[in-house]
């Protein structure tokens, strides 16, 4: 592979995991927002992961003229029918904070008559060049919600899910455990199935 693939994402934690990621692999990936520091957002009006990542993919590949992998990424919460969803980052409000976004989950759970703390996370993430099609993988990691946070690695609703499998959350396990169970890992491992034979 010769190209330089840009990770366009406007999210630290998923730059970070991105970077810890790739730092195993020999491909050349830069993160969009180190070259483009005043990159702007992508309005997300899909309705689905796959739409948003399609979205953001296509959109940041002709802004920027450049190969683009965009995540797009959230928590489906069983007993509450799939929300926060696409709505994940912005749940509690525009202003995408994480604490609010936890305490809003927690107060659903507890107001809602299911029992069931089942959630998944879903990552969807789309490949793109400048007029080209554009290739979508998507990753799962089954598990359940806690009613307290626990632990301080990760980001966003990693302090109160807990991977089926484990006994701490995505926050105490870290990110070399993290990185080998994740929707991120699960979808890019297949995405970089798909680009080896579109960039050999
Ligand atoms: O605990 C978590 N561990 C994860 O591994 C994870 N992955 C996604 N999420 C949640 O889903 C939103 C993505 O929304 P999202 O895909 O629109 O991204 P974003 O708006 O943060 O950045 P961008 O990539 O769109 O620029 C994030 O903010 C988080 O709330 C996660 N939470
Ligand atoms: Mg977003």
């Amino acid at each position: 592979m010769t190209q330089t693939i840009y990770v366009a994402t406007t999210n630290e934690g998923k730059i970070n995991e991105f970077n810890e990621m790739f730092a195993e692999l020999n491909l050349k990936v830069k993160s969009l927002k180190d070259e483009v520091p005043e990159m702007d957002d992508v309005e997300e009006t899909g309705t689905t992961f796959e739409e948003n990542a399609v979205l953001k993919a296509k959109t940041y590949a002709e802004r920027h003229q450049v190969p683009v992998l965009a995540d797009d990424s959230g928590l489906e919460v069983k007993a509450l029918n799939g929300e926060p969803g696409v709505y994940s980052a912005r749940y509690a409000g525009e202003a995408k904070n994480d604490e609010a976004n936890i305490d809003k989950v927690l107060t659903r759970l507890n107001e809602t008559t299911n029992d069931s703390r089942e959630a998944s996370f879903v990552c969807v993430i789309a490949y793109a060049e400048p007029s080209q099609e554009t290739i979508t993988t998507e990753g799962r990691c089954h598990g359940v919600i806690i009613d307290e946070r626990r632990g301080q690695h990760g980001f966003g609703y990693d302090p109160i899910f807990k991977p089926n499998g484990h006994d701490q959350t995505l926050a105490e396990l870290g990110p070399e455990v993290k990185n080998q169970i994740s929707h991120r890992h699960h979808a890019l491992d297949q995405m970089l199935g798909q680009l080896k034979t579109v960039l050999d």
